[in-house]
C-alpha cells in the first residue's frame, strides 16, 4: 500500500511504515497536481503538514483514498468533517510537538528581551564608529525572571510553555475557553519536582496583567488580539505568536510597536504565509521566523512513528 508524504516525513516513520508493509513517497507534488498523483500512483494514505491543502476537491476526486494524516497539531488545512463524512479516517499527533513549540516560544521571548534580532542585522563592519552609540541602544534589555507571562489557550502546547515559565521563575497566568485549571509539573535534574496548580482567568484579566503574552490557540474566525485588546495591554507588553496566523491583527500590532505600547513581537506564523507584508518582515522590533515551531528533530521523530503506528493499525488491523 503506497503512502504519499507529501510535505516531508521524518526517517524514523519512513522506517516505521516500511517495516509495517507500507511503500512511503516522498516525492513533493505541486497542489494541483495532489489528486492526479493519489490516482495514477494508487495511494490509499495522504499525509501533510501544513504546506498542503487537503480540501473537499481533492477529497471529492480521490475515492480510492482511505487516511488523511497531519503530521502536526493543526488540521485548518484539512476539510475534517467532510473528509469524515465520505468515510476517510483523519488523524493528528496532537501531543508530539508541544516541547518543540514551547522551546521556539522561549527562543522568540529571550531573544525580544535582549533585541538579538535587532543586534544581528546591526553587528558593526570594521571601522564602524557608530556601534558604541548602538551597544548602549542594546544595554537596556529585561529579564525575563519574576516577570509575568500571560498564556492564551491552555492546552498542551499552553502548558508546556507555563512549565517552562515556572522554571525560570516567572508567574504564569493563563486563559482558556475549555481549561479551568491544570497541574503543572516542574521536573528538576535531580528527579525531583513541584506540582503547580494553575486556574484559569478570563482573557480580560490576562491581558490585562500579563508582562508577556503568548498565544496557543487554534486557527478561528475573529482575531484574539486586536486594536481593543492592545490598548488594554500593559505598557511595554512583548507579544508572541507561534500559534497561527490570523489569531492577532498584524496592523493594530505594528501600530502598537510603533507607538511603544508593545516592547517586542515574536512571530512564528502571519496572517500572509508564507510570505509575510513588507511591514512584518522590516520592522526592527519584531523576530521573525518562517512556521517552525514544531521543526525539530525530536519532533518530527516522535511525528513520524506516531503516524506510522496510528497508520498501521487502522490499516493492518482492518
Ligand atoms: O499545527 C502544527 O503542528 C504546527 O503549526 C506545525 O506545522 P508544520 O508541520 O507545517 O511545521
Amino acid at each position: 500500500m503506497k503512502v504519499l508524504a507529501n510535505d516531508g516525513i521524518s526517517k524514523s516513520g519512513i522506517k516505521a511504515l516500511e517495516k509495517g508493509g507500507f511503500e512511503v513517497i516522498t516525492t513533493k507534488v505541486a497542489q494541483e497536481q495532489v489528486a492526479n498523483f493519489i490516482n495514477t500512483h494508487d495511494v490509499k494514505v495522504l499525509l501533510v503538514r501544513s504546506a498542503t491543502k487537503v480540501r473537499k476537491d481533492i477529497i471529492d476526486a480521490c475515492p480510492g483514498l482511505k487516511i488523511i494524516g497531519r503530521g502536526g497539531v493543526g488540521m485548518d488545512n484539512i476539510d475534517v468533517a467532510y473528509a469524515r463524512e465520505k468515510g476517510l479516517h483523519v488523524i493528528n499527533t496532537p501531543a508530539s510537538s508541544s516541547e518543540s513549540v514551547a522551546e521556539l516560544v522561549f527562543a522568540h521571548l529571550f531573544t525580544g528581551v535582549r533585541f538579538l534580532h535587532d543586534a544581528n542585522r546591526n553587528m558593526p563592519l570594521e571601522g564602524d564608529t557608530n556601534f558604541d552609540g548602538l551597544k548602549k541602544a542594546y544595554a537596556n534589555g529585561i529579564e525575563l525572571r519574576g516577570k509575568t507571562l500571560g498564556i492564551i489557550g491552555f492546552g498542551r502546547i499552553g502548558q508546556a510553555v507555563a512549565k517552562m515559565a515556572l522554571g525560570l521563575g516567572m508567574k504564569v497566568i493563563a486563559a482558556d475557553k475549555y481549561v479551568n485549571e491544570a497541574v503543572i509539573r516542574v521536573d528538576f535534574y535531580n528527579g525531583q519536582f513541584i506540582n503547580v496548580e494553575i486556574v484559569t482567568e478570563s482573557l480580560e484579566d490576562v491581558i490585562k496583567h500579563s508582562d508577556f503574552i503568548t498565544l496557543h490557540v487554534p486557527a478561528q474566525d475573529g482575531y484574539v488580539l486586536d486594536k481593543e485588546e492592545f490598548q488594554l495591554m500593559k505598557e511595554n507588553v512583548g507579544i508572541v505568536n507561534c500559534a497561527r496566523g490570523g489569531v492577532i491583527n498584524e496592523v493594530a500590532l505594528i501600530e502598537a510597536l510603533d507607538n511603544e505600547k508593545v516592547l517586542f513581537a515574536g512571530l512564528d506564523v502571519f496572517e500572509n504565509e508564507p510570505n509575510p507584508e513588507i511591514q512584518i518582515l522590516m520592522h526592527p522590533k519584531i523576530s521573525l521566523t518562517p512556521h517552525i515551531g514544531a521543526a525539530t528533530l525530536e519532533a518530527q521523530d516522535r511525528i513520524g512513528t506516531e503516524l506510522a503506528e496510528q497508520i498501521i493499525s487502522l490499516l493492518k488491523n482492518n
